[in-house]
């Protein structure tokens, strides 16, 4: 049973993630903002935004509930990977700090455990933990996380390979990677915490399953707010190229 208000505005909703990346034509705050606000026209329940700027901006402009994250560094935890991301982001005012919730060493030396109660005590923020497998979710959970994302999976060496997960894109029979919806599954069966589906959701049927498996919400960002990716499936589609 959540109770925070935050947590309680998306439930059995749509979040969606509101992401350019670095050197694209829409890595701009006043851009993504603009396309949050788009979002929220269409009935998004939440935003989910990377960077300090883009969080800011949208802040100001909507008061809709805010997963910040700040994606920084090139190793394997990118995702808020320290406190002090963390603690920036919460002071953007972002209702739910995201962060990489795996077990796999962060930059800073400190555990997500140490990391979660530092950012509880000095910013009474929530804390969503992104992990890439049940066990991951299992412990982020015990380590104090307020909602556990699957974001990750499939993008650690280690976890389901999207291409195990493929799901029809057309009745020519194409097939694209998936998202995960047996770890929403097994992580919703199995914790008290909210469970967030996010992860290679590429349509509205897969989001549906999602709810029914038991997610507390979906994340959507690709399929709804990267212009780039989803042209390059239309463009395949029309002529023919792999
Ligand atoms: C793995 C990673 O870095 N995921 C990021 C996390 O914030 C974003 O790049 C994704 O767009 C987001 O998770 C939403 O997922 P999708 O775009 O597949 O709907």
């Amino acid at each position: 049973m959540t109770t925070h208000p935050a947590l309680e505005a998306i439930r059995g909703g749509l979040v969606v993630s509101c992401q350019a990346y670095p050197g694209e034509p829409m890595r701009d705050p006043d851009t993504m903002c603009r396309v949050a606000q788009a979002v929220a026209a269409g009935g998004a329940a939440g935003i989910r935004a990377q960077g300090l700027a883009d969080l800011r901006r949208i802040r100001a402009a909507l008061d809709l509930p805010l997963i910040g994250l700040w994606k920084d560094g090139d190793g394997d935890v990118f995702i808020t990977p320290t406190l002090d991301h963390a603690l920036a982001v919460a002071a953007t005012g972002a209702d739910i700090v995201a962060l990489d919730g795996t077990r796999r060493p962060r930059p800073d030396g400190r555990t997500l455990a140490q990391t979660v109660k530092a950012v509880h005590e000095r910013t009474g923020r929530l804390v969503m933990a992104d992990v890439s497998t049940r066990e991951e979710g299992l412990a982020a959970a015990e380590a104090g996380a307020d909602v556990i994302g699957t974001t990750l999976a499939g993008y650690t060496p280690y976890s389901r390979r999207p291409e195990d997960t493929p799901w029809p894109r057309s009745s020519t029979g194409e097939t694209h990677p998936g998202p995960d919806l047996d770890l929403v599954a097994e992580l919703a069966g199995e914790l008290s915490v909210p469970v967030i589906a996010e992860g290679r959701y590429h349509l509205a049927e897969q989001a549906a399953e999602a709810m029914r498996l038991g997610a507390h919400a979906v994340v959507v960002g690709t399929a709804i707010t990267h212009p780039t990716t989803i042209t390059r499936w239309f463009a395949r589609a029309v002529t023919g190229e792999p």
